[in-house]
């Protein structure tokens, strides 16, 4: 099978996204990768970590050392690593949306993407709330954001938004999309025939029969046994304080937590470095790291760039599941 060609953008180009990519350029891959980035920015971070880098020519293709295949997207002002520039939120975005078209075309098989800051595109005037959704609008498909380690899989019903919006936004059509997606990515992306997914109920103790909120009998119930009728293997609604035992997650191949806040802190907590972010339903593997942009750590080399090559792998894997011919395996 052909190695898969990944398209690999950094993110926020005064976050600690440049010199991460710089160290995963030292590393050989079981895929290709196509750097859509700032080449300055990459050039500085490499100096300033003093790890080698050959200037990006057109006929090179990425090996380990630090030679790669560069597609630029020059920022508008230059990059001062901690220091996020809103007047470079358009060639952040348009890395990202170039990668996109890249794996739309078929160039290549996948994307990989370190942390973007969603302020700092915001500031510069473009409405962003997180890539999953720039790249969902932008392929025109519902998309569910799944993180994983080797602990658990935690997918969101609801993501970046104001907690105060949360039970508005959890209609019986978002639930019932968001475990469809779910459901098939399981199936078809992770080879696991009938899984078992657990839905968190969003109030505490599920709601107790009605008694500390009602979304869970005028929602998720409703929801659960229609799928259920169907065939689909759901646990829930659950208390979410409880889900999370060991001896229940073991039973689980993925989590549904109702919103952001719900899931997430338990999977960073269990394992911050070896977590990736993964998009549900885009037509191509995209596979994010689990961390934000750490502009507290840019340009100190301290940046751990676990969860990027963990990220890089997985969509390895990924892209290499669903290549024509491919044979299904487990791939995270
Ligand atoms: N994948 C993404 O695009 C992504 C993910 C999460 C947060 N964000 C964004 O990043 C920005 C900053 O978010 P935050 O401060 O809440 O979270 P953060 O992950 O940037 O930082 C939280 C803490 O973790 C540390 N940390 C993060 N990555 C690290 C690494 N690779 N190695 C060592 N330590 C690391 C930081 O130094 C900090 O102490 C926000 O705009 C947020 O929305 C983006
Ligand atoms: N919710 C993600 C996390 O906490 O890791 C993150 O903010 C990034 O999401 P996008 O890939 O949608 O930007």
């Amino acid at each position: 099978m052909q190695r898969p060609r990944l398209a690999l953008v950094p993110g926020e180009p005064a976050g600690v996204g440049p010199e991460l990519c710089v160290r995963a350029l030292q590393r050989s891959w079981d895929a290709d990768l196509v750097l859509f980035a700032d080449g300055a920015a990459l050039l500085a971070a490499a100096r300033h970590l003093g790890l080698p880098m050959q200037r990006p020519a057109p006929d090179r293709v990425s090996a380990p050392g630090g030679s790669f295949v560069l597609h630029d997207v020059p920022a508008a002002v230059a990059v001062s690593p901690g220091v996020p520039a809103p007047a470079n939120a358009a060639s952040t975005v348009a890395a990202l949306l170039a990668a996109a078209d890249a794996c739309l075309a078929g160039r290549c098989q996948g994307m990989v993407t370190g942390p973007v800051h969603k302020a700092a595109i915001n500031d510069g005037g473009i409405a962003y709330t997180g890539t999953t959704g720039l790249l969902a609008a932008h392929a025109g498909r519902d998309v569910v954001m799944m993180l994983a380690n080797p602990a658990m899989r935690v997918a969101l019903a609801t993501v970046h938004l104001p907690l105060r919006d949360v039970p508005e936004a959890l209609t019986p059509g978002l639930l019932e999309d968001t475990l469809r997606i779910l459901h098939a990515a399981l199936g078809k992306d992770f080879a696991i025939g009938d899984p078992v997914v657990a839905v968190l109920g969003l109030n505490p103790h599920a709601g107790e029969d009605g008694h500390l909120g009602r979304e869970e009998i005028d929602i998720i119930i409703p929801v659960l046994e229609r799928l259920r009728g169907e065939g689909m293997h759901l646990e829930g609604p659950l208390p979410a304080d409880t889900a999370f035992l060991p001896a229940k997650l073991a039973r689980f191949d993925a989590v549904l937590a109702m919103y952001h806040d719900q899931g997430l802190p338990v999977l960073k907590h269990a394992g911050f470095e070896q977590a990736v972010n993964i998009s549900l339903g885009l037509p191509y593997p995209r596979v994010a790291v689990d961390h934000g942009t750490a502009l507290d750590l840019a340009g100190s080399g301290r940046a751990d760039p676990s969860s990027l090559f963990a990220a890089i792998e997985t969509c390895t894997r990924l892209a290499a599941a669903r290549a024509p011919g491919a044979s299904r395996h487990e791939p995270a």
